[in-house]
């Protein structure tokens, strides 16, 4: 049985055996004949298959902490980014946040028909700034998305990295303790890398939280402090960022390679060095809460589990949270995470070893 984690105080996001899966529909033929595919529309002979973007994602980020999630493409990242800001719920399992976490580009919808400079307006309201707080940021967000006189030209004319620039500038200037970022960072050039490093070095001397979704290995290395590897919706290794890094480039570099056998080899050592945290959140208040909006709705067959890349764990039993925001259940000081001793964590038993 793990030991009560002190450091529980420091949680800001807390992912608690979450599991995700949706329903997409294939042609069910198989076949790549146009004919054959717009026949079996017609017909609607299609059928539905279910993925499993998440299977029992487990995870407690902290204050200060730079979280890179990397991993293959279609590993879950964007779905786990998705679940944490609330925009869509598990099917099982639970998220906790102490505060409302800022998905870039999802909390400021933005119009392509309007000004960068009145998106910026925009923006900040849609983040929750006041009229007032907004004028005051204005500059702000000009200099960081280094725009320049552009900010006056439709953001329909700008380029993909003009506008994840600005969306980057909106969402910093809006102060987010917890801030998601789906690969924006890649799109800008050496000033704007630089920048944009420098408010989300503030941002986390704040006590903010950042999580990264990148492909890249070295952009996870130069800017996390942690990482989290998934693979197949499992995580595959979680903790220091260098470290993860690595094996993620190493294994990711053989199967481009095509040596699918050193790249399987690869992976089964990372799942076995590289545990996942087991995270467990009690409740000591009375459950008197209502349903969360963001709680279990649908249970995976044991049928799935089995066929996981990462060892059965033991169930980790679900309780009701005790506050609820408007979008994620808040973590309270009277919550308390369950994790394995520090000296059990994949990083410092493969240091061990060596
Ligand atoms: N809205 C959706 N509807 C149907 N399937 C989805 C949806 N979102 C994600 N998926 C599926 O879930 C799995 C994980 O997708 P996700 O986008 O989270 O992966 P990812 O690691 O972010 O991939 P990438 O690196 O390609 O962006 C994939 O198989 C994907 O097809």
């Amino acid at each position: 049985m793990a030991e009560l984690d002190p450091r529980a105080r420091d949680a800001s996001v807390v992912v608690e055996n979450v599991h995700m899966s949706y329903t997409v529909r294939t042609s069910g033929s198989g076949s790549r004949r146009p004919l054959d595919r717009a026949t079996r529309k017609l017909l609607g002979l299609g059928s539905k298959e279910r993925v499993h973007a998440l299977k029992g994602v487990s995870l407690v980020a902290r204050r200060g902490e730079f979280v890179g999630v990397i991993g293959a493409n279609g590993s879950g990242k964007s779905t786990l980014l998705r679940l944490i800001a609330g925009v869509e719920r598990p099917d099982e399992g639970r998220i906790l946040a102490r505060r409302q976490p800022t998905l870039l580009g999802v909390n400021a919808a933005l119009q392509s028909s309007l000004s960068g400079a009145a998106n910026i307006r925009l923006g900040c309201l849609a983040m929750g700034m006041s009229p007032e707080q907004a004028d005051a940021a204005f500059d702000e967000v000009v200099e960081l998305s280094a725009l320049g006189d552009a900010v006056y030209r439709p953001m329909g004319s700008y380029s993909s990295g003009m506008g994840s620039r600005l969306r980057f500038a909106i969402a910093v200037a809006a102060r987010p303790s917890i801030l998601l970022i789906d690969e924006a960072l890649s799109t800008g050039d050496a000033t704007f890398a630089e920048r944009s490093e420098q408010a989300m070095s503030q941002m986390l001397e704040d006590a903010g939280t950042v999580f990264l979704v990148n492909h890249a290995a070295k952009v996870i290395q130069d800017l996390c402090t942690r990482a989290v590897w998934l693979h197949k919706g499992e995580v595959v290794m979680d903790g220091e960022a260098e470290h993860v890094a690595e094996k993620y480039r190493w294994w990711a570099w053989n199967l481009a390679k095509g040596n699918h056998e050193t790249a399987e080899k690869l992976l089964t050592q990372a799942v076995e060095e590289g545990e996942a945290e087991s995270v467990h959140v009690l409740s000591t208040s009375p459950m008197h809460m209502e349903e969360p909006r963001h709680s279990s709705r649908v249970r995976i067959s044991p049928r799935h589990r089995s066929r996981s890349v990462v060892p059965e764990r033991e169930p980790i039993p679900v309780r009701r949270p005790t506050i609820e925001t408007d979008m994620l259940p808040v973590i309270s000081e009277n919550q308390i995470v369950l994790r394995p001793p520090a000296e059990e964590t994949p990083v410092a038993r493969h240091a061990k070893r060596r």
